[in-house]
């Protein structure tokens, strides 16, 4: 497939999922932002597709998606790119494997992330999508490169695929954007049973060991033998 066919189909993924954030309500108004990068066989992209900032959603088209090139440059499309577009460049740029990346302000895991508190692996569901506790990043200020470095410095060397930035809220990373959604979709499910599981007592923990079995089950194991 030609570059140009593989942006053009990555912009028809990358504004499908973006209805994926209101299906799961993980968005109010225009506040989330889904990207890919641009797959390709031949000489790497270095290319993503992310939405226009302060689009509607139910405006978006694959067309109104732009693309940027890993320092978050505006490579083709008409509109201003979502004002995280440094944040996922710097992903991109940091950590090879990741393909997709999110950001949403999902109510309970956003209460998390205000009080820079992460949330403890207490579900097995957490040890199957990210491998323990889902941390907290520093405090970063939008339209730089800083809320990037934190998402980075944070998930570099961690399992976990969701990162609650101090008083702002869940970035999540995959292999690609439909990964990076599921992540969102989790850590707001986990961020919501784990707060009700704290007003009704202390959760019970994990033993390290279970959680690492659990963790490779359900990467490796779970479902068609991969998880998406
Ligand atoms: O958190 C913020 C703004 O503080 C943004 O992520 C959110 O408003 C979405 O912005 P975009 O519409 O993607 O530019």
């Amino acid at each position: 497939m030609g570059i140009q066919d593989e942006i053009r189909a990555t912009r028809d993924v990358v504004c499908r999922l973006h209805a994926e954030l209101i299906r799961w309500e993980l968005v109010v108004w225009t506040a989330g932002n889904v990207s890919q990068r641009v797959a390709s066989e031949g000489p790497s992209a270095d290319l993503f597709v992310i939405k226009p900032s302060g689009v509607r959603y139910d405006e978006l088209t694959p067309e109104s998606m732009v693309v940027c090139d890993l320092e978050g440059n505006l490579v083709e499309g008409d509109r201003s790119p979502s004002s995280d577009t440094a944040a996922h460049a710097y992903v991109y740029r940091h950590m090879p494997t990741v393909g997709g990346v999110v950001h949403t302000h999902s109510t309970y895991a956003t209460a998390w992330a205000a009080r820079g508190e992460e949330i403890p692996c207490v579900l097995t569901m957490m040890a199957d999508e990210f491998g323990g506790p889902v941390p907290v990043g520093p405090f970063a200020v939008i339209g730089d490169d800083s809320i990037g470095r934190g998402i980075v410095e944070t998930l570099r060397d961690s399992r976990s695929k969701a990162v609650l930035m101090a008083n702002h809220g869940p970035f999540t990373i995959g292999k690609d954007g439909t990964a990076a959604v599921k992540a969102a979709a989790m850590v707001e499910e986990v961020a919501r049973v784990v707060h009700i599981s704290m007003q009704l007592g202390t959760p019970l923990p994990i033993a390290d060991h279970l959680i690492d079995s659990l963790h490779d089950r359900y990467q490796n194991v779970y479902g068609q033998g991969s998880t998406s």
